[in-house]
């Protein structure tokens, strides 16, 4: 079974609005919501491409209520731990740019963090764990590293997609893969990732690290695989982006869907990749249509 772990979900809240104005009233032309975070984005594609996955993590309140029934709705597998403050909700402004205000979120307290290490407990080394997003303040930066130990001690596989300081801790925790976007792994190293080859270079040194794969995406520039064995460039498929919050995730999603299928490295990539752009060019997550659409389009080379 895929576990996908989110600490701090959100319901994200999609805000289009023409000719925004700072310090003005601005009227929407268009507003939506959809649950967020970046596990809960993973579970949501795994379901749209027949692959199940349960998702973890930590809710409350109306806005995780609401987020509950929805992947209920959608039929996907929760096992949510309950905490009390709400769930936070994240801005998604759309104008000529897209601006995004993401929320701290609730206060996670030392009991319910156990309640939760006990289900990360239960699991077992057929198992595929993903950590991801943002640490809820109240826990410490190295949570992450403490449950991908514990999910190591049996043999589970741990796919990680987390930035910054946190980022920062994972890649010395010898994962089995983990997705920065060129941004964050130019955080890592002080430097700024424009090229494929600079994100080359940069990814090798996390596999330096024991990182054991590492999937570098770079927006419409397409993305990088690289193991200690083989190293890809996927090209992106050209197309207008409509809302590309969940693209990154959607690379996620789309690798593991493969991947937990007994697909190679290669096939997982391209699929991810078309999942991204699939995911860049429609207002929500992307369908499985959509990908199949675009995938002739994802070009794979050796690099
Ligand atoms: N403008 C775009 N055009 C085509 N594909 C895109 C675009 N933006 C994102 N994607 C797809 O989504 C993937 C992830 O996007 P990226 O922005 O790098 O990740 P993240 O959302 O984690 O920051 C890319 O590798 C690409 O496949
Ligand atoms: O946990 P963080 O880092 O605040 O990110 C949460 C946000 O990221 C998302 O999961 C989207 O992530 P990506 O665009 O990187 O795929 C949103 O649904 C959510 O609002």
């Amino acid at each position: 079974m895929i576990y996908t772990v989110t600490l701090n979900p959100s319901v994200d809240y999609i805000v289009k609005v023409n000719d925004f104005e700072v310090g003005g009233l601005n009227r929407s032309i268009m507003d939506t919501k959809f649950p967020g975070g970046k596990g809960i984005n993973v579970s949501r594609v795994l379901k749209r491409l027949n692959v199940s996955s349960t998702a973890l993590g930590f809710i409350g309140g109306f806005t995780g209520n609401y987020i509950e029934q929805f992947l209920k709705t959608e039929g996907i597998s929760t096992d949510f731990v309950q905490v009390e403050e709400d769930t936070r909700i994240n801005i998604k402004l759309k104008t000529e740019k897209e601006t995004e205000i993401n929320g701290q979120g609730p206060i996670i307290t030392e009991q319910t963090l156990k309640q939760f290490i006990g289900k990360i407990e239960q699991l077992n080394e057929d198992d595929l764990i993903l950590f991801s997003g943002s640490i809820p303040s109240s826990l410490p930066a190295t949570i992450y590293v403490d449950l991908i130990k514990r999910c190591q001690e049996k043999h589970i596989r741990v796919i990680a997609d987390v930035s910054g300081e946190s980022l920062n801790h994972v890649i010395h925790a010898n994962p089995f893969l983990i997705k920065p976007n060129h941004h964050e792994i130019g955080e890592i190293f002080n430097t700024k990732i424009e090229t494929v080859e600079d994100a080359h270079l940069y990814g090798r040194k996390l596999l330096d690290l024991g990182v054991q794969n590492v999937i570098v995406s770079m927006a419409e520039k397409g993305a990088l695989f690289l193991n200690k064995d083989s190293a890809y460039y996927a090209t992106a498929p050209r197309g207008i982006v409509k809302n590309s919050v969940g693209a990154g995730d959607s690379v996620v999603a789309g690798f593991l869907s493969q991947f937990s299928q007994g697909k190679s490295y290669e096939e997982a990539f391209r699929v991810g990749v078309a999942c991204g752009s699939a995911t860049a060019f429609s207002l929500e997550l992307c369908t499985k249509d959509e990908v199949e659409t675009l995938l002739p389009q994802v070009k794979v080379q050796n690099l």
